[in-house]
């Protein structure tokens, strides 16, 4: 669905060069939901927009949907969906005194759905994004929540194969969020639709993205499944209490091959493994063989922040602190997105 080779960015602006993005590669299959994860300024957005046409790369070449990102940007741009950041807090633009049906049919005119079409559509997309009952609300009158999910709506009229979500719910609580990612997955397996999506929460990441692409300082840094993204950090942490015998235990487990290390703290076994979940079992066995028995047992992963640290030696959440780009974006972007995206006129 996304095949992107060297994809670059720079912009410049009084004699100087902002090297955005420097060489992504990317590859998407059809009905995967990926996420693009990393720190702000890392280049996530100014990729997106690469690969939905708004911005001309610098350098690198994409397919994107199966048209030729270069070549043929306008097909491209009739077979994806994109959704931007959202515009201010939550409720976006305070102008807009437009319906919400009418937001999906205007949309729908703009890619010259016929009007009965659009309206089969848009009761779709309502029923699916949970808008019900809201169809006849002024835009300005919703929720954050709503709003967010009334722009996911209006991307999808006119059901693209691809939907680019950037950051689908920064600035939405903690509730609207998770009811965000059963929308977004509902999305994927009822129309199918392929999803790349940007976002700085990790656990957005880890509990929505079948793969994530994690990129830092315009250059992907890492590719995985959240889970394998895990795994390549340091192992699993098993902590394990027995009953007694817990030198004997010790030495039991530290012959282990599945066991990388081991230590006591606080009465506790630790135990760092390869693979958790194969590693269990065969401790279970061992210390059942030799007679010792446990009261508490636990398995942890390592987080997505985990992976960024060490990956580069900074922490992800350190830097979605301190929010580093986005001055003067104007500057490089290309006029006239074609259809509207949600954001109002
Ligand atoms: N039009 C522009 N002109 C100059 N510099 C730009 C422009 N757009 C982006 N940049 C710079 O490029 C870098 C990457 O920005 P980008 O918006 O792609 O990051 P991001 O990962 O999407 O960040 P965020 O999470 O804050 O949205 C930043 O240093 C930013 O300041």
């Amino acid at each position: 669905m996304i095949e992107a080779r060297g994809l670059a960015k720079d912009f410049t602006s009084r004699k100087r060069t902002v090297h955005a993005v420097r060489g992504v590669d990317l590859t998407v299959e059809e009905g995967e939901i990926v996420g693009f994860l990393g720190p702000n300024g890392a280049g996530k957005t100014t990729t997106l927009r690469m690969l939905n046409t708004l911005l001309r790369p610098t350098a690198g070449t994409a397919t994107v949907a199966g048209a030729d990102l270069l070549r043929n940007p306008l097909e491209v741009r009739k077979r994806i969906g994109f959704v931007p950041q959202a515009i201010g807090q939550t409720q976006g633009g305070t102008t807009d005194t437009n319906l919400v049906i009418e937001e999906l049919l205007d949309q729908g005119a703009a890619y010259r759905i016929g009007k009965a079409e659009t309206a089969r559509r848009a009761a779709q997309l309502i029923e699916q994004l949970d808008l019900g009952g809201l169809d006849q609300r002024l835009v300005k009158t919703l929720s954050g929540g709503q709003r967010r999910r009334l722009e996911i709506a209006i991307g999808l009229v006119h059901q693209p194969s691809l939907v680019f979500l950037d950051e689908p719910t920064t600035g939405l609580d903690p509730q609207s969020r998770s009811n965000m990612w059963e929308h977004i997955r509902r999305i994927r397996s009822e129309l199918g639709t392929t999803v790349f999506l940007t976002t700085h929460y990790l656990d957005e990441a880890d509990a929505l993205c079948d793969r994530l692409f994690v990129i830092d300082r315009g250059v992907t840094v890492a590719v995985g499944t959240p889970d394998e993204l895990k795994r390549r950090v340091s192992g699993d942490v098993v902590t394990l209490r027995v009953n007694g015998q817990l030198p004997a235990a010790r030495a039991l487990l530290a012959e282990q091959p599945v066991v990388q290390e081991i230590a006591v703290s606080d009465g506790e076994l630790r135990l760092t493994v390869e693979h958790g979940e194969e590693a269990l079992p065969v401790l279970l066995r061992v210390l059942d063989g030799a007679g010792i028995t446990m009261s508490a047992i636990s398995l942890a992963r390592p987080t997505l922040d985990d992976v960024f640290l060490t990956l580069t030696g900074r922490s992800l959440r350190d830097d979605s602190a301190s929010a580093g780009g986005g001055q003067d974006k104007a500057e490089g972007e290309l006029a006239g997105a074609g259809a509207r995206t949600g954001n109002g006129e």
